[in-house]
């Protein structure tokens, strides 16, 4: 699915070689400014490589429209924004914003019991525990439907126990439809757990 070929990006980033397979689960650990978030941005096309090449399915990323590229490649930032409103206002701010169709409220609340968030659509969001808005981001992108879920930390502000079994049930939803999900974390759990391809970054400097 993608592709990294000698990578240099600042003096942030130095990778000769990396792939990333197709409907599998690639988790990347690594110590703390070792550089995983910069790669999820280099898929993403958020930042373009100083040296090297990124591909994805076999096209250089430099190629693609960065507006469509992001539609089939959806990232879940570290700190995700949640919006003033309800659970259901910030469920749906993703499709509104990529002109999708927005479904009935039962879909909305299949998306919330993926991520064991036991909330009404009503809910006002910005009440929210931490926990419970990082799980509301996650099932955001859930909805969105996209071809490769770039997932920066997605449980840093849940327990084990609640994080194992949201990034479980997150994954069943992608498995089932085939997604390729890539996960940063620092749990050496979940890397354990759910890593098809698990990938280790070491620090560039
Ligand atoms: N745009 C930038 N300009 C300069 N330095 C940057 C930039 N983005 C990130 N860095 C630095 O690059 C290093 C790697 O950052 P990155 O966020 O990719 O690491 P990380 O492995 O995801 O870290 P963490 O586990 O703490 O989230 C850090 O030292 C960070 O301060």
């Amino acid at each position: 699915m993608f592709e990294l070929k000698e990578i240099r990006y600042k003096d942030i980033l130095k990778i000769g070689h990396l792939r990333m397979e197709e409907n599998k689960v690639s988790i990347l650990t690594g110590e703390s400014g070792s550089g995983k978030t910069t790669v999820l941005k280099l898929l993403n096309h958020l930042i373009s490589p100083d040296e090297g090449k990124v591909f994805y399915k076999g096209k250089d990323i430099a190629t693609l429209d960065p507006v469509q590229h992001r539609r089939n490649v959806i990232m879940l930032q570290q700190m995700p924004a949640i919006f003033p409103g309800t659970v259901k206002d910030n469920l749906v701010a993703g499709l509104v914003f990529s002109e999708k169709a927005v479904p009935d409220d039962r879909v909305l609340e299949e998306a919330l019991h993926s991520v064991h968030l036991r909330k009404s659509l009503k809910t006002d969001a910005e009440g929210l525990s931490g926990g419970e808005q990082q799980r509301l981001a996650l099932a955001r992108v859930l909805l969105l439907d996209a071809e490769v879920y770039l997932l920066d930390e997605p449980s840093s502000a849940l327990d084990d126990e609640t994080a194992d079994e949201v990034i479980s049930s997150f994954l069943k939803k992608a498995k089932q439809k085939n997604r390729t999900v890539i996960i940063v974390t620092h749990s050496n759990q979940i890397a354990d757990r759910y890593a098809d391809v698990p990938v280790h970054l070491e620090r560039y400097n």
